[in-house]
């Protein structure tokens, strides 16, 4: 199944509460902004935070980002409120948290059909979901496949840890059997997927050090916190110059070898087949986006 090539190196959290970084929002360089009703809203400012986000998407503004909003639980006082808001806000797709099954995919789907949300693609409201839980981390691969609707998978990793009782270390060898199983399961289901956030805003070498290992083990982007992050994870998850060069070359040795009855072909003394070529496509279909994306604002 074919990964689109839109960006999403960085998305961007924030308080659907906070005012001031709605409207900040619209100026930064995130390919994605998460506007958030969940856990970085108190409870006593959450019906603000969800009219405060519907009017800012129905107000626009926000250029070439992806906007999604992330709603509360289904099963919390707000859940329901928060999603049918979200199934008419003009959003580009609605984030369910803590999801732990398949049922619960399909159930979050049913809602935004009667709210009046389209479903699949690709016209369509996208539904994304946190994988964030030890369960959900289980039950990845039927989560993945529970609806067409479904888009992207996003990490949760502050919460996992939490529940697994973990530690938040350099490598993040606590949580990789989680993450592995979320990118098993969003690939082998064409699903975008999204990494978990870096706390420490203090850390810059930890961040750059985490958006690597995010982008060796095949994730589209990174979840962040604070603006700050943005360019190490827009650097990190882009594809770099000497990448898009051997790229280039890939297609091209592999197109000439083809017109003379080749298969397979070396490329700075290193066999290309077919498979590199697909993945040298991808790699500058991903540069020519983010390039166009620069262009657009
Ligand atoms: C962490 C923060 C509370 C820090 O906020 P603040 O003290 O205001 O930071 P600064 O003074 O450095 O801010 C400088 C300017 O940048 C704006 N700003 C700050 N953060 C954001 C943001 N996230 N989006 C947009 N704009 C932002 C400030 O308004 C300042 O602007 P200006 O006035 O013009 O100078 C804050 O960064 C914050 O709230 N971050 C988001 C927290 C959040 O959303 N948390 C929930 C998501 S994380 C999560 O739940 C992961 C997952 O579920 C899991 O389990 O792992
Ligand atoms: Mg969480």
């Amino acid at each position: 199944m074919a990964t689109t090539a839109r960006p999403r190196r960085s998305a961007l959290y924030m308080p659907g509460s906070n005012a001031r970084a709605l409207e900040k929002a619209k100026g930064l360089e995130a390919d994605v902004l998460i506007l958030d009703l969940e856990d970085a809203v108190a409870p006593d400012a959450k019906d603000l935070a969800r009219d405060q986000v519907q009017a800012a998407v129905a107000a626009g503004g926000f250029g070439r980002r992806e906007v999604l909003i992330r709603v509360n639980g289904l099963d919390t006082p707000w859940g329901h409120a928060d999603l049918a808001a979200a199934a008419r806000s003009g959003a580009h797709g609605v984030l369910i948290p803590k999801v732990e099954s398949a049922e619960a995919v399909r159930q979050a789907d049913r809602l935004l059909a009667a709210h009046g949300a389209a479903p699949g693609t690709p016209n369509g409201l996208p539904l994304w979901v946190m994988m964030e839980t030890a369960l959900g981390m289980l039950n990845a691969k039927e989560i993945a496949s529970a609806s067409p609707r479904l888009a992207g998978l996003v990490l949760g990793t502050s919460d996992l840890a939490k529940e697994l009782h973990a530690h938040h270390t350099p490598l993040r060898l606590p949580v990789i059997t989680a993450l592995g199983l979320c990118l098993l399961a969003a690939r082998a289901h064409g699903l975008a997927i999204l990494d978990g956030v870096h706390l420490d805003l203090d850390d810059d070498a930890g961040l750059e050090a985490s958006c690597r290992q995010g982008v060796e083990l095949g994730f589209d982007g990174k979840t962040l916190i604070h603006p700050k992050q943005l360019a190490a994870a827009n650097a990190a998850f882009a594809p770099d110059a000497a990448s898009l060069d051997r790229a280039r070359r890939i297609i091209a040795a592999h197109a000439e070898a083809m017109a003379q009855g080749k298969a397979v072909v070396l490329v700075d003394g290193r066999l290309v087949e077919a498979l590199h070529v697909a993945e040298a496509h991808r790699l500058v279909a991903l540069a020519a986006s983010i390039g166009a994306a620069a262009i657009s604002g």
